[in-house]
């Protein structure tokens, strides 16, 4: 069997040839709706430009996806996988909650392992996945993070609300560190929310040296909030993972959540446990597969 070899794009220097002798096998999945194209790069050597990546995301000219994401071998005793994240703009991000749980699905369905529970090394941080009984996958999240400087965010000291200036408005918000950096408003009316406007104004804000995910959550009760995310890199998406456990950990710093959550999402239905201070979030919710592919140009 042919291996397709794509090289890597750690530095600037390699581009990958993206031709017939050199096809791209993937799957495309998804979590609630936050779609992927998922690439082996166990058993094929891949390596792909930004430019690439915004091609293959591309909804028009591409196959479509929020994010694409490449599992590879772990470097590190005891972790079974590394996985790379890649937003539909093309930049590498280190954490997503939503591709994690297809993560697990993919690796145990291309038969890269039999495991039930899977530790995963990313950018982010070393998460731990458990694949349920009824195939939901849970996932540790780790230890969600509120100083100031690990977000990163400019705050002079950590607060559960911090005020935040935009074109002439003031906003309280919350923000957390899930690995990925994010920033959450809490609103009446989700449906209603300025997500396509606020969104990419806050997404870019100077305070957030590395942008953020733009989290606009609804509290409905103390179980159950309703959120929508404008994500970094791919805008308004149907469900975000990292900005599900954020919200939750946002609302309970806060004082208004209980320690299970229900979020609801335009995708579905999450549910997120935080016992507090020093715990790790735990997130579960379902992986879909729905096709494969390989693109050869
Ligand atoms: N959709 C993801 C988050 C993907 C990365 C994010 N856009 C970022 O830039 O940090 C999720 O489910 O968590």
């Amino acid at each position: 069997m042919r291996t397709a070899t794509w090289r890597v794009f750690r530095s600037r220097r390699p581009v990958a040839r993206l031709d017939r002798m050199n096809p791209l096998h993937f799957t495309k999945m998804h979590g609630l709706g936050n779609d992927f194209v998922v690439v082996d790069g166990v058993r094929q050597s891949v390596a792909l430009t930004p430019e690439q990546v915004r091609r293959i995301a591309d909804r028009h000219f591409g196959v479509g996806c929020d994010q694409l994401l490449l599992v590879e071998a772990a470097g590190t005793p005891g972790v079974d996988f590394r996985y790379r994240i890649f937003n539909a703009d093309g930049g590498e991000v280190e954490q997503c909650g939503n591709g994690a749980r297809c993560f697990a699905r993919f690796v145990r369905e291309q038969g890269l392992t039999d495991k039930r529970e899977i530790v995963v090394e990313t950018a982010g941080g070393v998460i731990v996945l458990t694949v349920e009984a009824d195939d939901a996958v849970t996932v540790d999240m780790g230890v969600p993070r509120l100083e100031p400087a690990a977000i990163p965010f400019v705050a002079e000291a950590r607060a559960p609300v911090y005020g935040l200036d935009a074109d002439g408005e003031r906003f309280e918000v919350g923000a957390v560190s899930m690995g990925n950096p994010h920033v959450v408003l809490t609103v009446p009316d989700v449906d209603s929310a300025p997500v396509a406007t606020l969104g990419p104004r806050l997404e870019a804000h100077p305070r957030f040296p590395k942008r953020v995910n733009v989290g606009f959550m609804q509290v409905v009760d103390r179980g159950h909030v309703r959120l929508r995310v404008f994500e970094r890199g791919a805008g308004e998406t149907l469900a975000c993972g990292t900005g599900a456990c954020a919200a939750v950990v946002a609302g309970r710093v806060q004082g208004r959540l209980d320690a299970t959550v229900t979020v609801e999402l335009r995708g579905g239905r999450l549910r997120v446990h935080w016992e507090g201070e020093g715990q790790p979030v735990l997130m579960t919710g379902p992986a879909t597969r729905v096709f494969e592919g390989t693109l050869a140009p």
